[in-house]
């Protein structure tokens, strides 16, 4: 484990001896239903609907043919797996017991869990990303930034209840999902990995050790890629994994992306079809899909496939409903930004007040890069954007709910984990691309230049207050 995450605020987690019972004092059960054993012949016998690589095909995208930024291959929209083959090619059939683990972002469940949630998300390198010569600067900047954000971050979890809903949502599609893979004659043990708070990813996959699962599906629970939220809870579970030996001959498959999913793409075009009916006049709405940003650095200089991934997502959405008839005006913008740094544009809040001023009277909010409710859905959508929306001079006002546990929507995801179970191949351990980049001087240069800049302003410019406000 990196310096960063052994200094992360987990408390009462024991990671040094992995058969020991976790004791967070917090978690609950890190497993959603004990497995009964299954016959999985490692051939593959799992039928795909859609192969892997006609569906990258469609998109013109050939299957896993980029690295992403933890130095993975990189499938834009699909299962990717570790090491050369997908398919072991043991004739034999081996007693297997399958595990899925899905993978979430975390919340505080209180006020004073906010600051520490704060801390762990900015001491994340996948977040703020510095220079790696800079990389001693991560923890006391995550302390300060942290320090500096809690009072805005708690008024809006003071807004939603005091805490995140985000752990008995995830919870509730945990069990939803065993059940339902169980139904489809996969029997299974689902786990909860939280990045920045409880049940920590590392609890989990203590866990999955526990139980001796013998092959591993990682589910993130982001329809859309992100370095800053797949690519950074596949890091970690990378790091864990590469440090142990049982751990890193499982055969694990990790469904890196799974927005061009018919399953999921239907489900949203079913949400959004009903809540368009709450309008007096439904064609006229306009749909506005709120993605969460990331900073413009994150596509332009990383590669961060999000704003590709979203923009395919957001136009396979409004195919769904032509196909069904239904053609109102959309427009996508991204909410959330924080700090002082460009983000993807255009913002959901300045997209709001031209829509107004334009003449806009009505409008549906689609939160797209998320499933569950969450603090961004609740307070700054419902609250926040809401008001500014009818200030702005929108009459009528709507918003569609979080997938959660729509049926069709977890079916969608038993689908894929069944598609993905017979892909699973041991992981391995490959350079990262920001070690690969340094290897480059040109770019090592650049580097070093910005980081000299940033550590400049990091001590001695007031633009760190950002983090305050916006
Ligand atoms: C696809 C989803 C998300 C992306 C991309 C993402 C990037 C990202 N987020 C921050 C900073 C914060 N995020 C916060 C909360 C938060 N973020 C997501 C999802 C994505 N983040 C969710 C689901 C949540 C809410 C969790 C919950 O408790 O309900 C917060 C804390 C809240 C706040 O103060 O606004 C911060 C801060 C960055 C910097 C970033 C990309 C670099
Ligand atoms: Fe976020």
């Amino acid at each position: 484990m990196d310096a960063a995450a052994c200094s992360r605020v987990l408390p009462q987690i024991n990671l040094s001896h992995s058969d020991h019972r976790l004791s967070t004092g917090r978690s609950g059960p890190a497993s959603f239903r004990s497995s009964k054993r299954l016959l999985v012949p490692k051939q593959l016998t799992v039928s795909c609907s859609t192969p892997i690589d006609k569906r990258n095909d469609m998109f013109g995208v050939s299957h896993c043919s980029k690295k992403n930024p933890v130095g993975e291959v990189l499938c834009p929209a699909g299962v990717c797996t570790y090491g050369g083959t997908a398919v072991e090619s043991h004739s034999h059939a081996a007693e297997e017991k399958v595990g899925v683990l899905l993978l979430n972002l975390g919340g505080p469940e209180t006020l004073n869990d906010v600051q520490p949630f704060l801390f762990n998300l900015f001491a994340d390198p996948d977040i703020i990303r510095l220079p790696r010569l800079f990389r001693f600067l991560q923890q006391p900047l995550a302390k300060l930034i942290s320090v500096l954000r809690a009072p805005k971050s708690k008024e809006g979890y003071a807004a939603i209840g005091g805490g995140s809903p985000l752990r008995k949502i995830t919870n509730e599609q945990a069990n939803e999902l065993g059940k339902t893979l169980e139904s489809k004659d996969l029997p299974v043990n689902v786990y909860v990995g939280m990045r920045y708070w409880y049940p920590f990813t590392e609890e989990a996959v203590q866990q999955i050790k526990k139980d001796r699962i013998t092959r591993l599906v990682v589910l993130p629970l982001y329809p859309q890629f992100s370095i800053s939220t797949t690519g950074s809870s596949v890091r970690v579970l990378q790091d864990i994994f590469r440090k142990d030996a049982y751990l890193s001959r499982m055969p694990v498959s990790i469904i890196n992306s799974w927005y061009q999913r018919e399953g999921y793409i239907k489900s949203m075009a079913n949400l959004i079809s009903k809540e368009l009916e709450s309008f007096s006049e439904p064609a006229e709405a306009m749909i506005f899909f709120s993605a969460h940003g990331v900073p413009l650095s994150y596509v332009e200089d990383a590669g961060d496939p999000y704003k590709d991934q979203m923009e395919e997502c957001i136009f396979l959405i409004m195919k769904e409903l032509k196909s069904r008839g239904i053609n109102n005006e959309h427009t996508l913008a991204y909410q959330s930004r924080v700090g002082p740094v460009q983000w993807l544009k255009p913002y959901t809040d300045e997209v709001l007040v031209e829509l107004g001023q334009k003449g806009v009277k009505s409008l549906l909010a689609v939160p797209v890069s998320f499933v569950s409710e969450h603090i961004e859905t609740l307070e700054e959508i419902d609250m926040e954007y809401r008001e500014l929306a009818l200030e702005s001079g929108i009459e009528n006002w709507g918003r569609v709910p979080a997938l959660g546990c729509t049926p069709s929507f977890i079916t969608d995801l038993a689908d894929a984990v069944i598609e993905a179970v017979p892909l699973a191949t041991a992981m391995s351990t490959p350079q990262t691309t920001s070690e690969v980049a340094d290897h480059d001087p040109v770019r090592y240069a650049i580097k070093m230049f910005f980081g000299s800049f940033l550590a400049f302003i990091l001590f001695f410019s007031p633009m760190i207050m950002a983090f305050r406000n916006t």
